[in-house]
């Protein structure tokens, strides 16, 4: 991989420094892609703002110019779930904030929303312990948190990180029992307490305790391999925690994100209560959409090992199945939840697959596979495209339209798009530092030719520009759209109370 190393200096490491100036660029004849209009138009970028969008713009010398004719030109990336840098299960993930980002630069993703995981508890210090390792970024990021206890001073600190730190939502583990798992009784605070703030809660949706009943079967059946991960943890699982928490968010009625969303059992939970009314965002990730569980029965160990997540990749037929809910809008945004981890981890679990570390790679491959299964595919349009791959995230976490679009005054977070050339797949050429990857060899229709960051080309001709520290901390307000309405509904529910309530006082 071809870092460029602010701390090292472009020449030394063979990047190619613009004796035009860096802050000025022109995208010239592309079709420029928002999630509700694409036109052919050039973009103007100074100081890393769009400053205009219109056919025909004209500039002077100084003034880097992109050809970007017959291609498409979008919005980068929101990859709304990823966890670099995080220790888990024993061991910590493969990438950090400089590796990750990296590798999703190279792939046309522009910024990420990561989980800040607790530190013994306590959210201000799981807080500073993400913005230390974040220091090395080199793309923009943001944070959800994790919630994995419940007490007074958990529930200050939420406040805090809403109101002073930027965070505008919180997942709940219903899953990692032991470890992250929360009980009902903790989320039903937790959606509380997220509704009084205007954050969303968001769930990793699995029966934990139904999760450790069906490894102890395997166990005692003698499936110790990876296969064993899929068969203990069935879709009913799945299924019956979307609905648990589908529910509980109704009776909170507060919005609700369901992470990693995969499998048909939650994705017609979501799409059920979508239909009622209820504000249920669903998330696939692209594991889900591509990848079915023949991977995991790979007689070789570490094959089949790195096909370990959770919930697990399914069976053929769901993938189809969450594509085409993609398609229709019953899910409605595309996440990784990259969590790599290489070989040697892996190999923790080579005698017990309970002991493989949980996770994926996908930053660096999303826009590429998104592209190639639903658009090439003629699942969906590249409005649709956008939409699922950075509008519907920068609109859910409120950061619309800073990110998530090309008009003036947004951040110049842009890919250039090619969709007659094509990619593969490797993790020989890619830039996260896992020796294996789950999309080995795939290939497909549609590249990213050119990132820009913050103003900054990135990656252009294969090459890859990231500057550690370059990165910025993108603070999320709370009360997103998904809570406009959630008092007037409020409203009418304590009034449809009044008439009960007299009537009980009349009884007794
Ligand atoms: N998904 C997974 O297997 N690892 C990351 C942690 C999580 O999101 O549950
Ligand atoms: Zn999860
Ligand atoms: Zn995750």
């Amino acid at each position: 991989s071809e870092f460029c190393d602010a701390g090292t200096g472009f020449g030394d490491s063979g990047c190619v420094v613009s004796s035009k100036s860096a802050s000025k660029l022109l995208i010239k004849g592309g079709t420029v892609v928002n999630a509700h209009h694409q036109e052919i138009a050039d973009v103007y970028v100074e100081d890393g703002i769009i400053v205009a969008v219109k056919p025909n713009i004209k500039v002077g010398d100084d003034v880097t110019v992109l050809d970007a004719t017959g291609k498409f030109v979008m919005p980068g990336g929101i990859d709304p779930h990823t966890h670099l840098a995080m220790e888990f299960m024993g061991t910590e993930t493969i990438d950090d904030f400089f590796s990750g980002q990296a590798a999703a630069l190279a792939g046309g993703t522009t910024m990420h929303i990561d989980f800040v995981i607790p530190v013994k508890g306590s959210l201000s210090k799981g807080f500073e312990a993400y913005k230390e390792k974040a220091k090395k970024s080199c793309m923009d990021y943001g944070f959800h948190m994790a919630i994995t206890k419940w007490d007074e001073n958990v529930s200050r600190e939420m406040e805090i990180m809403v109101k002073e730190k930027g965070i505008n939502s919180f997942k709940f583990f219903m899953a990692y029992k032991g470890a992250l798992m929360i009980n009902d009784e903790l989320l039903l605070e937790g959606l509380k307490k997220c509704k009084s703030l205007g954050a969303l809660a968001m769930v990793h949706a699995e029966n934990g305790d139904a999760v450790f009943e069906g490894q102890k079967r395997m166990i005692e059946l003698g499936i110790t391999g990876p296969e064993g991960h899929a068969l203990s943890r069935p879709p009913v699982l799945e299924g019956e925690a979307t609905a648990r928490a589908i529910r509980l968010a109704s009776f909170v009625n507060t919005p609700l994100y369901v992470v990693h969303v995969m499998s048909i059992d939650a994705m017609e939970e979501i799409a059920k209560a979508r239909k009622s009314g209820q504000r249920v965002i669903g998330e696939p990730v692209v594991s889900g959409l591509v990848l079915d569980d023949s991977g995991l029965w790979d007689p070789d160990f570490i094959n089949a090992a790195k096909y370990v997540m959770s919930p697990p990749i399914r069976a053929l037929g769901h993938d189809k199945a969450l594509q085409a809910a993609l398609s229709t809008g019953n899910l409605q945004l595309v996440g990784t939840d990259h969590c790599a981890f290489n070989s040697t981890q892996k190999a923790f679990g080579i005698d017990d697959f309970r002991k493989i570390p949980n996770g994926v790679n996908g930053i660096e491959e999303r826009m590429h596979l998104v592209w190639d299964t639903m658009v090439e595919s003629g699942q969906i349009s590249v409005t649709d495209y956008v939409r699922i791959t950075s509008t519907e995230c920068a609109r859910i976490f409120n950061m619309y339209p800073r990110k998530g679009a090309i008009l003036a005054g947004s951040d110049a977070d842009i890919i250039i798009l090619n969709p007659n050339s094509s990619f593969q797949i490797t993790a020989r050429s890619h830039h996260s530092r896992s020796d294996t990857n789950v999309y080995e060899g795939r290939k497909g229709k549609g590249k990213v030719e050119v990132t820009i960051a913050g103003g900054k080309i990135v990656w252009e001709n294969d090459e890859l520009k990231a500057v550690p520290g370059s990165g910025k901390y993108i603070e999320m307000q709370p009360f997103s759209y998904l809570f406009n309405g959630i008092d007037k509904a409020d409203a009418k529910y304590l009034s449809s109370l009044q008439a009960p309530v007299q009537r009980s006082k009349a009884a007794s």
